[in-house]
């Protein structure tokens, strides 16, 4: 009885063999060959059990390398480094590091769902003739798949846009990434332009003073965001977040948008409101951004600059309601200024209109020094949907700094700093506490920078205390201003009363005598 195996071997030697004979005598009858061609491809296809997919270098027009072929270059490019024996090194442009994939004609084999794959790089085209360093221009290169007919359905529907999918990732990986800002292009007349430098700041999470258990919500909340794709489709919601950072200067707002940055392996768009001339360039700026960045509005409250116009008015009446809403002052930028008209409205279009959810996955960071000024209509839920408070440094934060900057974990001073920070209650900036901690001369103690940051922070103690009394001064001489204004105000209504009954009076007296 012969098993399927042996039948299978024998076909598979049996069709060899008839290839081979076919080849030769196409060799001799080559006009002959063309009539028997189909019927031996035919014949070929019929028992041949595998099916190849072919993925060219170049595709379609304009010379550009094909999407697909790139991918897969990147996908590869994580198993071939460790199976094939002949491997490439490129850089491509863009790129932060060498990309390694397989050298041409050599094969590796994938598994997917309990499927084996092989693919396999190619290379066809005239064998030259000449030494060159250059490839031939009539080189063109490939990467075929090869599979099992049965496997047809897995690997069509499911396996390719795997590949797709990772190699998409694994690119991303490795790109470099970048810092946009936008500056009016002198070219494009007052429009403005983004323009881009490598992006290389140092933050991480790590380095970011902020109580542990913060930093982890804070992580995991973007974890959990660029995981979302389906789910927020699933909600029918566009594919962002909103990030509201407030706190006083110098408690590491920017920093944290770094951190974020480096953490999500995502590009930064650095916005700056007052360059944009008006609503359709502000979302003209939003289309041009791309997939896995952060765009950032850094100091929203005095992003229009009209504080100085705000203030004139504020002069000239006293008892105006003291909303100072971003609307407003938007709605007066509009009137008064020709600069920029970005609307508060343009600006939530731009947040979480229609055209914000073109380009998916994208994080919009606000930060301001004073989040009461904001307008609620800006800072709701949905919009920003995240509110993070910087503040001052605590010891928790100290801690993380003390180890980044002096690589110090315990010290007896500790409890000293502790007690000011914790019981005394010293309002110090993480940025301030950092300064005091650098070591200012090559060499100098630790110790040393720990006994200054003390020092510091009683000096800050001190000057809290006078900035109390001086605001209280200050605030007691307003309300006396205030008064005697009312009071001046008050004896001149009282002074034009008078005036006025003494008219109506003559004026009476007048009527009589008539
Ligand atoms: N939480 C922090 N962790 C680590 N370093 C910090 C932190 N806060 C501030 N720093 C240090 O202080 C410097 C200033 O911080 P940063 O620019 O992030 O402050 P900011 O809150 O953005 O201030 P501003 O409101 O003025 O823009 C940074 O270069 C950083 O080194
Ligand atoms: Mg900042």
């Amino acid at each position: 009885m012969v098993t399927m195996g042996q039948l299978w071997t024998n076909t598979g030697s049996a069709l060899a063999t008839l290839m081979f004979v076919y080849t030769i005598f196409k060799q001799w009858f080559p006009h002959f060959g063309d009539h028997l061609e189909p019927f031996f491809k035919r014949l070929f296809s019929r028992f041949y059990p595998y099916i190849q997919i072919t993925f060219h270098e170049y595709s379609g027009e304009h010379f550009k390398r094909s999407e697909a072929y790139l991918g897969i270059q990147s996908y590869l490019s994580k198993d071939s480094s460790s199976r094939a024996k002949k491997l490439k090194a490129n850089t491509t442009k863009g790129s932060k590091s060498l990309v390694l994939s397989m050298d041409d004609k050599e094969e590796i084999t994938d598994e997917f769902e309990s499927v084996t794959v092989w693919w396999q790089s190619k290379k066809e085209g005239n064998i030259r003739q000449s030494f060159s360093f250059y490839p031939a221009a009539d080189e063109k290169r490939y990467y075929m798949l090869r599979f099992h007919r049965r496997d047809r359905e897995v690997i069509i529907e499911r396996y390719l846009e795997h590949v797709m999918r990772e190699g998409k990732t694994i690119e991303l990986k490795n790109r470099e990434r970048k810092l946009y800002s936008n500056t009016p292009g002198q070219n494009h007349g007052n429009q403005t332009k983004w323009s881009h430098v490598t992006f290389e700041h140092p933050a991480t999470f790590d380095t970011l003073a902020m109580e542990e258990k913060k930093k982890e919500e804070i992580k995991s909340d973007l974890v959990k965001f660029s995981r979302s794709k389906d789910y927020y489709k699933k909600i029918g919601k566009a594919w962002k977040r909103g990030y509201l950072l407030f706190g006083p200067p110098g408690t590491g707002k920017s920093t944290m948008i770094a951190a974020m940055a480096n953490f999500l392996e995502y590009d930064v768009y650095d916005l700056e409101l007052t360059t944009v001339m008006d609503n359709t360039q502000l979302r003209r700026l939003l289309i041009e951004t791309s997939t896995k960045s952060i765009i950032v509005i850094e100091d929203i409250d005095c992003s229009l600059n009209l504080t100085g116009q705000r203030k004139k008015k504020e002069e000239e009446d006293e008892d105006e309601d003291d909303k100072n809403t971003i609307e407003k002052k938007m709605m007066k930028n509009e009137g008064d200024k020709k600069e920029s008209k970005v609307t508060l409205s343009g600006l939530l279009n731009f947040i979480d209109g229609l055209w914000s959810a073109c380009g998916g996955e994208r994080i919009i960071v606000f930060t301001t020094n004073f989040v009461d000024k904001l307008d609620p209509a800006l800072i709701r839920k949905g919009r920003m949907d995240k509110h993070i408070e910087m503040s001052y440094c605590g010891f928790e934060a100290f801690k993380v700094l003390a180890k980044n900057y002096l690589d110090v974990e315990e010290s007896e001073l500790f409890d000293e700093i502790k007690r000011l920070l914790e019981v005394e209650g010293i309002k110090m900036t993480p940025a301030d506490v950092g300064e005091n901690l650098l070591p200012k001369s090559e060499g100098e103690e630790g110790e040393t920078c720990l006994r200054r940051l003390i020092e510091a922070l009683k000096e800050e103690k001190e000057e809290a205390k006078r900035r109390v009394e001086e605001d209280v001064k200050q605030k007691k001489e307003e309300e006396e201003e205030k008064r005697r204004r009312k009071e001046k105000k008050a004896e001149k209504e009282a002074k034009e009363e008078e005036e006025k009954k003494k008219k109506n009076k003559i004026e009476e007296n007048g009527e009589a005598e008539h």
